[in-house]
């Protein structure tokens, strides 16, 4: 079931000469977690606060929970979309105890408002903080208590400003997970604003990814990772290689070899075959199906990346096992486990 719906949505702020976001439209289902990505002024802000209506839009339409809350510059107050917000610096009230943070958002006509705030404090593993204070608690524990804070009174839709980002590199993982286990228990549907491909990829159902206030695509982390629609898209989520290659019927000739392929078939002109590092095998020996000569071996602890150079001295990056010896070897194998096919020209 649809939760949320965009029907061309635009925003241009009065002093600004381009548009924030244009002409944005998507769907979000009920119990998704969507990412917003896109480099720093995409416009990711500005549309989760359009849709918290926190802005308002010049154009198009929003529709949350089948209700329309926006209709150009006509829109429903924020305080009565049911959007559940959670903010980059969490935006809790340092002179209340955490109990009585999570009981403020809460409706008037509640008629046990304690026990949702501490049943909702428990869910987020805070059963035994209720008393503490903001300034008491790890960065990681306030910000559970501001995701208590949001969820509490069931919210249609959570949104939620670079939930990671005040996390130190060795808590986010953990936290990553936590977070989507909690938001996935309740059910609440959510969208999360971030500018670390690692935090949608590894958090998000879907991602979507916007280019100056243009949406790109939105897709699967898989599908957006392996089939971008265009190179803005590939290159946003880390380096692609490109070997270009001359197809045949069975396959396509390359600098580093020949490579069976059916889709070879389709093109009769030149093309260019785009595999990312982690999506080739390399072999520390020659007679595979591409060769190459190594020009620069990278030893990062958990892997290593192989630059590998063809005859003419263009260059492929292979991400491999860290234990893969190579040393001695000047000459190496490697082949494609994925690649993509695109025209040349
Ligand atoms: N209040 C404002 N007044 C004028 N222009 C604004 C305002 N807020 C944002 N902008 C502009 O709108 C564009 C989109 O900004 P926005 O903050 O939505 O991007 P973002 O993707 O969230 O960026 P970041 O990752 O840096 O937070 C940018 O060009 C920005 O300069």
């Amino acid at each position: 079931m649809t939760i949320l719906e965009l029907q061309s949505v635009e925003k241009k702020y009065s002093q600004a000469e381009n548009f924030a976001v244009k002409d944005v439209s998507f769907k979000v289902t009920s119990g998704e977690i969507l990412a917003l990505v896109g480099e720093s002024g995409s416009g990711k802000t500005t549309l989760l606060r359009l849709i918290a209506g926190l802005e308002h839009p010049d154009n198009g339409i929003i529709y949350l929970s089948g209700n329309k809350i926006v209709e150009g510059r006509k829109s429903v107050p924020s305080n009565q979309r049911k959007v559940g917000m959670v903010f980059q610096d969490y935006a809790l009230f340092p002179h209340l105890t955490i109990l009585e943070n999570v009981k403020f958002g809460l409706p008037k006509n509640l008629p046990d408002p304690e026990k949702v705030a501490k049943d909702t404090l428990k869910l987020v593993g805070l059963s035994e903080n209720f008393s503490k204070y903001p300034h008491q608690l790890s960065g990681g524990q306030q910000q559970r208590v501001a995701l208590a804070r949001a969820i509490a009174p069931q919210p249609s839709i959570l949104l939620m400003d670079e939930p990671f980002s005040n996390l130190d590199a060795m808590l986010k993982d953990q936290v990553r997970e936590e977070i989507r286990q909690i938001i996935k228990k309740t059910g609440v549907t959510a969208i999360f604003v971030t500018h670390d491909t690692r935090d949608a990829l590894s958090t998000a159902d879907r991602i979507a990814i916007l280019h100056k206030g243009r949406l790109q695509q939105i897709d699967s982390p898989r599908n957006l990772y392996e089939k971008p629609v265009n190179a803005y898209v590939a290159n946003f989520f880390g380096k692609r290689n490109e070997i270009l290659a001359t197809p045949t019927v069975d396959g396509f000739y390359t600098p580093f070899g020949f490579i069976a392929d059916e889709r070879s078939k389709q093109y009769s002109e030149k093309v260019r075959l785009l595999f990312r590092p982690e999506h080739a095998t390399l072999y520390n020996e020659v007679g595979q199906v591409l060769n190459g000569s190594i020009f620069k071996v990278s030893y990062y602890g958990d892997h290593q990346i192989v630059k590998l150079a063809d005859e003419d001295g263009k260059r492929v990056s292979i991400k491999t096992s860290p234990h893969l010896d190579l040393s001695n070897l000047t000459q190496v194998g490697f082949s494609l486990d994925y690649f993509e096919v695109e025209p040349a020209f």
